[in-house]
Formats: structure tokens, sequence, C-alpha cells
């Protein structure tokens, strides 16, 4: 059964966009955010384990229909988000940029490749130039345009001059991640945000592009 690949990848932008999107000012608010990601991870572990069903749950976010699939790609997105919520909230770029190359970039480059993927990578056969492109393309544009939308909050202060092209930098080492062949060995939604927020860590971190 082929998973609704629209609804699937709503769920991506739509999860990105809730969890980083909390508007209070109070210090407990990316506790708050964090309730979400939370118990959607424990709906997922209820439902993957069999303790109880949802075959509307299983047949929008699994390939298969099989309920333990739950418990593999769906659940790493919703860990990563819980994560990036807590550990990064709305003051770093890392979380932004990660979740965006996760929910965006990885959720594009399925949508455009499957479609259009007819020319192969030739050391990943499974992966095409046009996946792994529009990956590099969108995962950028949401990134940055998520990075402009919480600096409008006033939550970073972004060098525009600087940033633009240590986004692009993290956009192709999240692109390149994605498409090796490793991620047949570790989820890409496990690979492409750690490798993710790496990059983003060593290049954001390094100087004064970002300025919380
Ligand atoms: C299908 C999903 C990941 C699988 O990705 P891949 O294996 O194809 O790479 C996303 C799963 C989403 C999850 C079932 C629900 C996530 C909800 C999120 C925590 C917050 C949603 C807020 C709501 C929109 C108000
Ligand atoms: N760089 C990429 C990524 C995915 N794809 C296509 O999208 C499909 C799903 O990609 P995937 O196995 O990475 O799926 P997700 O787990 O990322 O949702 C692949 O089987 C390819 O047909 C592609 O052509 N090029």
């Amino acid at each position: 059964m082929h998973r609704g690949s629209q609804i699937h990848n709503v769920s991506h932008c739509k999860a990105t966009t809730k969890a980083c999107s909390a508007r209070s000012n109070s210090t407990e608010a990316r506790y708050f955010a964090a309730v979400v990601p939370f118990l959607n991870s424990m709906r997922l572990l209820i439902y993957g384990l069999r303790l109880y069903t949802d075959e509307a749950l299983v047949k929008s976010v699994t390939r298969e229909g099989k309920p333990e699939e739950l418990l593999r790609g769906p659940l790493y997105y919703v860990l990563v988000l819980l994560f990036s919520v807590l550990v990064f909230w709305r003051e770093s770029p890392i979380g932004i940029v990660s979740l965006s190359m996760m929910s965006g970039g990885d959720g594009f480059a399925d949508i455009v490749g499957r479609r259009y993927g007819s020319a192969k990578l030739p050391f990943n056969r499974k992966k095409s130039w046009a996946g792994s492109i529009s990956m590099f393309i969108s995962g950028f544009l949401l990134s940055a345009m998520m990075m402009l939308y919480f600096s409008s909050l006033g939550y970073i202060d972004v060098i525009w001059e600087e940033a633009l092209g240590k986004l692009a930098l993290v956009a192709l080492a999240a692109t390149v991640v994605e498409c090796v062949p490793v991620t047949e060995v570790v989820d890409d939604n496990i690979s492409v945000p750690l490798a993710t927020m790496l990059v983003a860590f060593l290049l954001f971190s390094s100087n004064r592009t970002i300025v919380n």
C-alpha cells in the first residue's frame, strides 16, 4: 500500500510549523510546545507496538500499512522535533534549520524524486538528481524563510550577508548525507537532522552570523 504522500508531506510541514511557532514569552514556552511532539511520540509507540489500533494513522504515514512502520521514520521524525524544541527552541537557528531540512528538504526530495527522478545518482540508484536538487533548494528556501520569520519576531538577529552562504553549505551537507547509501542503515530522519545540526553548529556558532 503506497503511503498517501500528500498527507505524509503535509504532516512534515505542519509538524515543523507547529513545533517552531509557539508565541508565548514565558520561560516555560518550550516545554509547553514540547507537549505536542511528546504526545505524538507516545501515540506512535502505542500504535506501533500494537497496544491499540488506528488504521487511519497507519494508512496515512506508512508505506505498507504495517503498524510497526510507525516505530521507524515517523517516530524518529517526532523525536527529532521533540529534541529540537527542548534543546534549540526558538533562540537558535540550529533547530530551525534542522527541522526545515528534515521536513521541507527531505519531504520535497520524496515528492519530486518519486515523480521526476528518472536520472538516478551514480553512487545510489535508489536516489535521483531531481530528488536531491529539490531537497537542496526546498530545504535552503524553507530554512531561510523560517530564519526570516524568527528574526522578524526578534528571537534571533541574522547578519544575512553571511548567513545565506552558510545556509547553503548546511543545505548542501544535509543533501549529501541524505543521498549517500548510509541512509539505508541509519534512517534519514536521523541522519539528515543530525548532519544539519553539526554543520549548522560549526558555521553559525563560530562567529557573529547570528546574534541572539
Ligand atoms: C510521516 C512522517 C514521517 C516519516 O518520514 P519518512 O519515513 O517518510 O522519512 C511524519 C509523521 C508525523 C506524525 C505522525 C505526527 C507529527 C505531529 C507533530 C508532532 C505535531 C503536529 C501538530 C499538529 C499539526 C497540530
Ligand atoms: N534524493 C532523493 C530522495 C528520494 N527520492 C525518491 O523518493 C523515494 C523515497 O525516498 P526515501 O526512501 O528517502 O523516503 P523518506 O524515508 O525520506 O520519506 C525514493 O525511493 C526515491 O524514489 C529520490 O529520487 N531522490
